[in-house]
């Protein structure tokens, strides 16, 4: 029998809620492939500065470096907002990408076909929306150094420094355009070379290595454009490549045209088979604990980590097909419900999503 170990890292808030949902479709896959997963648990972000006085324990590092594959539900919370830089729960997360050199995080947002109303866009606009997020995610202004210090005058200063190399940019971009290869042969490359220099440079790679793929429609849009064209006409995007940053914030924005960013799921990616599957949204303190978090983006996450870590492709499409069966009965969690659809928990949208899986 094939085994798998998978590191779970349920994090904080949602996290563990989530996570929880994402281990029980894991369980029934399991069963139906004849195949074992090795679930091994770690802690990451506030719970582990709570545990162990650090958001990335040595144990938690292990786990992961020795794992085929990670799944991580969310970090941060408002409880360790006020820690500094190295005791905050995201400098775990941060530092967990750095360290697996997982550069490359996918973040595809598709529009089910049921979901358009529940899109905060007109439907017309919506339906049929399909783009993947190629966000560089080890470089850029996240890692560059930063300080803080007084000027002259007694006033506070802080400097964060936006550095990339040029291989860094080489690497995500030739996945970009392998990645548009495989799907509609057409890539925007997102910078803001009108003022930053990194991004010249990140401009003139992009430019040469289309050479290589003249098969690809390759065009420039800046990044304040592409906000604005994301929620005027969506539908001109298919693969959408761009630095850490900004690829932060436009995979959120891309997030809401599918309806909530409860269902929008991310793949981390290095050079191996090794992965860090999470959802793109956040901790969601607001609603930590009271059952209406959607667990749709990790249990997606889960179906990209069977499709790209194990090569389990016909198991990740039927939980994706079983995802969109639960939606197309009107089966909704609060995020994603408007009138006249069945709302249902956390834990109940997962046991409907099993349920059709078992069928
Ligand atoms: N990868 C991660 O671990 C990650 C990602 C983003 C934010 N964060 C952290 O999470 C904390 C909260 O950040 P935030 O509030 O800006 O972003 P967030 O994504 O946690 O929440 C934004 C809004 O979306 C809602 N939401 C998020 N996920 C949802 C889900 N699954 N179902 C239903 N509604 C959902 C929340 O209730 C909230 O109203 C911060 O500490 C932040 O640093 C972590
Ligand atoms: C929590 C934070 C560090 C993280 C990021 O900015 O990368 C999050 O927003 C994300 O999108 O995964
Ligand atoms: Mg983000």
């Amino acid at each position: 029998m094939k085994e798998f170990k998978i590191a779970v890292l349920p994090g904080d808030g949602i996290g563990p809620e989530v996570m929880e949902q994402a281990v029980k479709i894991l369980k029934v896959i399991e069963h139906q492939e004849k195949v074992k997963f090795n679930f091994e648990y770690g802690l990451l972000g506030g719970c582990a500065i709570d545990a162990d006085g650090t958001p990335l324990p040595e144990q938690t590092l292990e786990i992961t470096k020795n794992a085929d594959a990670i799944l991580l539900g969310a970090v941060g919370g408002p409880k360790w907002d006020q820690n500094p830089n190295h005791l905050r729960p995201e400098a775990g997360l941060l530092a967990l990408r750095k360290e697996l050199d997982l550069y490359a995080n996918l973040r595809p947002a598709q529009m089910y076909e049921c979901m358009a109303k529940a899109s905060s866009l007109k439907e017309e606009l919506v339906a049929g929306v399909d783009i993947m997020v190629v966000r560089e995610l080890t470089g850029g202004i996240y890692f560059g150094e930063k300080k803080r210090y007084e000027d002259q005058n007694g006033k506070e200063v802080a400097v964060d420094t936006l550095l990339y190399h040029e291989d860094e940019i080489e690497r995500i971009v030739r996945m970009a355009f392998e990645i548009a290869g495989k799907r509609d042969n057409r890539l925007v490359s997102v910078d803001k070379a009108n003022v930053l220099e990194s991004s010249r440079l990140w401009r003139s790679v992009v430019e040469r290595i289309a050479k290589e793929y003249p098969n690809i429609e390759c065009t420039h849009m800046l990044v304040d454009a592409c906000a604005m064209q994301l929620v005027r006409a969506p539908k001109q995007f298919d693969v959408i490549v761009t630095e850490n940053m900004f690829g932060d914030i436009l995979s959120d924005e891309a997030a809401m045209l599918t309806g909530s960013i409860g269902m929008l799921a991310s793949a981390s990616l290095t050079d191996g088979n090794l992965g860090l599957y999470e959802p793109v949204h956040g901790s969601a303190p607001d609603i930590a604990g009271q059952e209406l978090a959607n667990p749709i983006a990790t249990i997606l996450s889960a179906a990209l980590m069977l499709r790209y870590s194990f090569g389990l492709d016909d198991a990740a499409k039927r939980i994706e097909d079983a995802v969109e069966d639960v939606l197309n009965k009107g089966i909704r969690t609060a995020d994603i419900a408007t009138t006249g659809e069945i709302s249902v928990g956390t834990n109940d949208m997962a046991n409907y999503i099993a349920e059709i899986l078992e069928a």
